[in-house]
């Protein structure tokens, strides 16, 4: 037993060094608390879902969601650190001893695997578990993965991804906070990528990954009747296009998406399958926090739309519904799920740009809901989580689910 008091995070940026255990257990149940329970409570051997990128973000809401809400039980993935003498764990560590905990409480059988998603030894691993655990047959896979770098099992080439406009360089507003949590709105240029930097990017993350899931699982013939998978997509506002939608990351985004038309289509004749990514809508994250501009354009977001901005958990809700049936699958004019309709309304991104052109360090405080992105970013890692005392010593070291304390 570890015990510390972590009463404030140390941090570079948007990065933080400590995350707070009790702090992510608390912000796990708050969620789940946030899922709204489904009309018909569900039965114990409900469909066998595996969940890619489990941890945090969009993974961490499809998994609660689909616990609670669509009574899936199944597998969880994700990559994350455990405590060392000198560091808590990461935050993702801890919310998933919690996630754990919360589904056992619910009677759904669930495992959490921590490693690297992209290697062929997971997928053998988690095929191998479909089979001893869960009647070999996955019904639904969700593909949540946001990661800086991908080893290719066929190649063994490491691609590392780049967050870069593509054809000229771009300039942008971007959000910073010094040490003391004093607020400054700054101009950023990132120069364009590089070819074999664009190609890299689509390597980690576009849908190569998620199709090789789909291969090595049809290959074993785990894919039950109807199977249905979504990856999760962006697409995002013109404000940020050039880094966003029409930059490195972008051109990831429309290779996932490329991949789910053709899955679709393969799905569809080998198990009446489907294929969809579902577009969400922007959402403080690890990975969302390092896109330059994302930080001023969430934060001045929520100043405009305060508590109608729908959370992920929600989102996630809705995305099971529509692959479990309970609502009709909605896709827009290229297939895809789109829950990122509160976000992109004209009226909504017109107030944004507004304020983005407005926007100076003197005035953000009034623009920007920085209150709130502020704490988002602090709770990422457990911090400024409502009803924690953080003066209270915590065990740091909290056991991986499944393995003795
Ligand atoms: N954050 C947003 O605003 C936003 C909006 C729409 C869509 N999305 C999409 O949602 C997806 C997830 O993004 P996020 O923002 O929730 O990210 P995140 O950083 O919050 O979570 C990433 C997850 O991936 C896991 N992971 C990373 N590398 C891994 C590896 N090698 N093996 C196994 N697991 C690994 C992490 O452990 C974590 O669980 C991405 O496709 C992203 O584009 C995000």
């Amino acid at each position: 037993m570890t015990e510390r008091v972590i009463d404030r995070p140390r941090s570079r940026g948007f990065l933080f060094l400590d995350s707070h255990p009790a702090g992510c257990r608390q912000l796990v149940s708050d969620m789940w608390e946030a899922v709204a329970a489904p009309a018909t409570p569900p039965s114990a051997d409900g469909p066998v879902a595996l969940v890619i990128g489990s941890s945090a973000g969009y993974g961490l809401a499809a998994t609660l969601a689909g616990l609670k809400r669509a009574g899936i039980r199944g597998i969880g993935i994700c990559f994350e650190k455990p405590a060392t003498a000198r560091r808590t764990a990461t935050a993702g560590w801890y919310r998933t001893a919690a996630t754990a905990e919360l589904a056992r409480e619910a009677g759904r059988d669930m495992v959490f695997l921590n490693g690297d998603a992209f290697s062929d030894a997971m997928k053998e691993q988690v095929a191998d578990l479909l089979v001893e655990r869960f009647g070999g047959k996955l019904d639904y896979l969700i593909y949540s993965v946001a990661a800086p770098r991908r080893t290719d099992p066929e190649t063994g080439t490491v691609h590392a991804s780049v967050l870069q406009p593509i054809g000229a360089s771009s300039r942008t507003k971007t959000l910073v906070f010094d040490d003391e949590g004093a607020p400054e709105v700054k101009e950023v240029e990132t120069a364009p990528a590089a070819e074999e930097d664009i190609a890299h990017t689509v390597a980690v993350m576009g849908g190569a990954d998620w199709e090789r899931w789909i291969d090595h699982l049809a290959g074993r013939g785990l894919l039950a009747d109807g199977f249905a998978t979504a990856a999760l997509s962006y697409i995002g506002s013109t404000l940020t296009e050039a880094i966003y939608r029409k930059g490195t990351i972008g051109a990831a985004k429309a290779h996932l998406e490329g991949t789910a038309r053709a899955l679709d289509k393969r799905l569809s004749e080998l198990v009446g399958g489907r294929a969809v990514t579902s577009v969400n809508g922007a959402a403080v994250t690890q990975s969302s926090t390092a896109i330059p501009g994302i930080a001023l354009y969430v934060g001045l977001l929520r100043g405009v739309l305060d508590e109608r901005m729908v959370p992920p958990t929600a989102q996630l809700s809705a995305l099971w519904d529509q692959l479990t049936g309970v609502r009709p699958l909605d896709l827009d004019e290229e297939g895809r799920i789109r829950l990122d309709t509160w976000e992109l309304a004209p009226e909504i991104q017109a107030a944004v740009t507004e304020r983005w052109q407005a926007a100076t360090t003197e005035d953000i405080a009034q623009l920007a809901d920085l209150g709130w992105f502020h704490g988002e970013v602090h709770r990422l890692y457990g911090f400024a989580v409502p009803g924690v005392d953080y003066g209270a010593p915590v065990d740091i070291e909290v056991p991986w689910p499944g393995q003795p304390a």
